[in-house]
């Protein structure tokens, strides 16, 4: 039985999001060309880089043009990043009024120490009261313009401290469209496995809104399993598609129940890189287009052979000259390895989440840390 006989079409507010896959947001990474590359191999909903809430009230130029959506790009879906309820609601009634977005999701699954020091990402849902009040002055301010608001969360902080089960009713309490959970605590970072067991509970507890699995899918079975054992509404990718975006159209393929391509020898993927970078050049200009391209060289070739010295050239890659020459190195027939998982981008070490004195005291404290709503990069 296929996946499409068995799971109902995902809709997220107005959207139908078919096949059910949300290109996870990641800061640093999904800006407009690495999503624009993503969606020529398949449907979905593609979110963009986080953006912080304070950045967009006050205009920061910097923040201004990671807004930039591809011609056509539909819906256009943008994650927020803020820890007050003001903010939140200035910067989504400016994304929305101003139509620079038609989704907005809030990230609280950061688990960065200079974040949760401060209380944002992954400590917020600790605060029961005031992760309800940033989710509802958000829904008020999108709901008038039929904008879906959506929240990503993680587990918990540790695993003393679990916050996904409460995170979720309270987000569809509050008006939100969907919710998507990563399944680990901030304590583990990107370690270990996602517990997809999390996201079935979670399921449970969430009956009125799409819930959204996310963790450890590097392959288009991995979609399917997480949506068979978990009974999740739908799937959100992260590391699996770093230097494979053509893992859209083998999740899309599996999901409509085809057969799923083999993956690509080592003369695509050059072909792939090259399309990556005339979409970062065309977006932002050689230097930055370059500078981007550089880190995610090493996932293009993980598992391929080629040389190490190579590798450092491609690393260190300034000019899209140099880059069709690099390329013209490359055993354009290697075949695709077959005992690759695929990239895990940053793992990270488990460890101890830092977090404001004394935030564990209370769960229903609402007070927010002075100078909290940060600029920050990460997940
Ligand atoms: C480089 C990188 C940047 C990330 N940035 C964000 C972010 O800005 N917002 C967010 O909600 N999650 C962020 N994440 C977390 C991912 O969205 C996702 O939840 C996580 O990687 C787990 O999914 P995966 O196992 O498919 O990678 C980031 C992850 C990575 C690897």
């Amino acid at each position: 039985m296929t996946a499409t006989l068995t799971t109902p079409a995902l809709r997220i507010g107005p959207y139908a999001v078919d096949p059910p896959v949300v290109l996870a947001p990641m800061a640093g990474i999904t800006n407009v060309a690495f999503r624009q590359l993503c969606q020529e191999y398949g449907a979905g909903l593609y979110v963009c880089e986080m953006i912080t809430a304070r950045a967009v009230v006050e205009r920061h130029p910097g923040t201004m043009h990671m807004m930039t959506f591809a011609e056509g790009e539909r819906p256009r879906s943008m994650q927020l990043y803020g820890v007050d309820p003001k903010t939140m609601r200035e910067a989504v009634k400016i994304v929305v009024g101003e139509g620079l977005a038609d989704h907005v999701d809030a990230n609280f699954g950061c688990p960065v120490a200079k974040v949760t020091r401060k209380g944002g990402g992954a400590a917020l849902p600790f605060k029961r009261r005031l992760f309800a009040d940033i989710v509802r002055a958000s829904v008020e301010a999108a709901e008038p313009a039929g904008v879906p608001f959506t929240v990503k969360f993680r587990v918990g902080i540790d695993d003393e401290h679990h916050t996904y089960l409460d995170a979720g009713r309270i987000a569809e309490a509050e008006g939100a469209s969907a919710v998507a959970l990563h399944a680990r605590t901030a304590a583990q970072r990107y370690s270990g496995q996602a517990d997809w067991s999390r996201i079935s509970r979670l399921k449970e507890a969430v009956t009125g809104i799409p819930v959204l699995g996310n963790g450890d899918i590097f392959t288009a079975s991995d979609a399917l399993r997480m949506m068979a054992q978990t009974g999740c509404d739908g799937v959100v990718v992260g590391r699996g598609c770093l230097g494979r975006p053509w893992l859209f159209g083998e999740l899309e393929a599996a999901f409509a129940g085809r057969p799923v391509p083999e993956g690509p020898n080592l003369g695509e993927v050059a072909r792939v890189l090259r399309r990556h970078a005339d979409l970062l050049v065309r977006h932002d200009g050689v230097d930055k287009a370059m500078r981007d391209l550089r880190k995610h060289m090493a996932w293009y070739f993980m598992g391929f052979p080629v040389g190490s010295s190579l590798r450092r050239r491609f690393a260190m890659v300034s000019a899209p000259d140099e880059l069709d020459e690099l390329i013209g190195q490359l055993d354009h027939d290697a075949p695709f390895p077959a005992d690759a998982l695929g990239p895990r981008g940053r793992q990270g070490s488990p460890g101890k989440v830092t977090l404001p004195h004394g935030w564990l005291d209370d769960p229903d404290d609402p007070c927010v840390p002075e100078g909290a709503d940060l600029m920050h990069s990460g997940g």
